[in-house]
């Protein structure tokens, strides 16, 4: 079975190479991953440049490419050179990817772009303190969020998914041990309440950063509240349809009365 693994973390994290070690005994693992670091990037997709990529060395791929793109490039790359697969991965990804705002995530992102494909995906993330969020996983340690990684992988390569779920999301809390349960949730609404900070360059013109206050209400049944409160492996089934279930009549009453 042909694997198809990325991440947003790049290529040298090693919490990708953590999951080459768990894929490996599952399939023949295919790494395609950004270079660099590519957290937040979403769904970008690098249309108005070129892309470049070099070969890579990553000890239990069958092979590896490194890409100067982001996630979702990789994923279209990765189909482009070697065909479909059985399985995507994208992770092991340093901090948790809860809410809707999946959807800044690279590491979600990347999964949804494989689903769209055919391709059955995980996106898995670990709880990390945010200072480790942006390395490539210098001393955190993966062989907790490995092992739900083979396991969550092996059900799925043997059973699929249900009908309806395209992706699942999949968090890790820091603290969880092999035998921590498996919470099966669905997306709180948000997790951060971003603003942008004004600061004064050395020319004394303004410069901007975005930052996010997180918010911590959680909601019992999501996402956040399995991982943050519960301290669960919380699993969520994306359906990568997004149409909203309404009454549509109802939606033209709204739109032409
Ligand atoms: N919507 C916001 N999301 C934020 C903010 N700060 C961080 N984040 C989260 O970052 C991760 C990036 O995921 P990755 O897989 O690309 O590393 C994602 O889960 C976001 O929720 C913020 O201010 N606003």
């Amino acid at each position: 079975m042909r694997i198809l693994l990325t991440n947003d973390d790049g290529i040298y994290s090693n919490g990708l190479r953590a999951a080459v070690k768990a894929l490996s005994e599952l399939g023949e693992v295919y790494v395609v991953a950004p270079l660099f670091q590519r957290s937040a990037s979403g769904r970008a997709m690098t249309l108005h440049r070129p892309i470049r990529a070099k070969r890579v060395d990553v000890p239990g791929a069958k092979i590896a490419y490194g890409i100067d793109g982001t996630p979702t490039d990789c994923v279209i790359f990765a189909i482009a050179r070697f065909g479909s697969f059985g399985l995507a991965v994208s992770g092991i990804n340093l901090g948790e990817n809860l809410s809707t705002e999946i959807t800044v995530s690279g590491t979600a992102s990347a999964a949804i772009e494989a689903s769209t494909h055919g391709i059955p995906s995980i996106a898995i993330s670990l709880e990390v303190e945010w200072k480790k969020t942006l390395g490539e996983g210098e001393g955190v340690d993966f062989s907790v969020s490995t092992h739900f990684l083979k396991r969550i992988a092996g059900a799925l390569l043997e059973r699929g998914l249900p009908e309806g779920v395209d992706m699942l999301n999949v968090n890790v809390p820091s603290d969880a041990t092999e035998e921590t349960e498996i919470a099966i949730t669905r997306l709180a609404r948000k997790r951060y309440s971003p603003t942008v900070e004004e600061r004064i360059d050395p020319k004394g013109n303004p410069y901007y950063w975005i930052v996010g206050k997180l918010v911590q209400d959680f909601e019992p049944g999501t996402d956040a509240y399995a991982l943050k409160v519960e301290r669960k492996v919380s699993v969520t089934p994306i359906n990568i349809d997004m149409t909203a279930r309404v009454d549509f009549e109802e939606l033209v009453r709204v739109l032409w009365v």
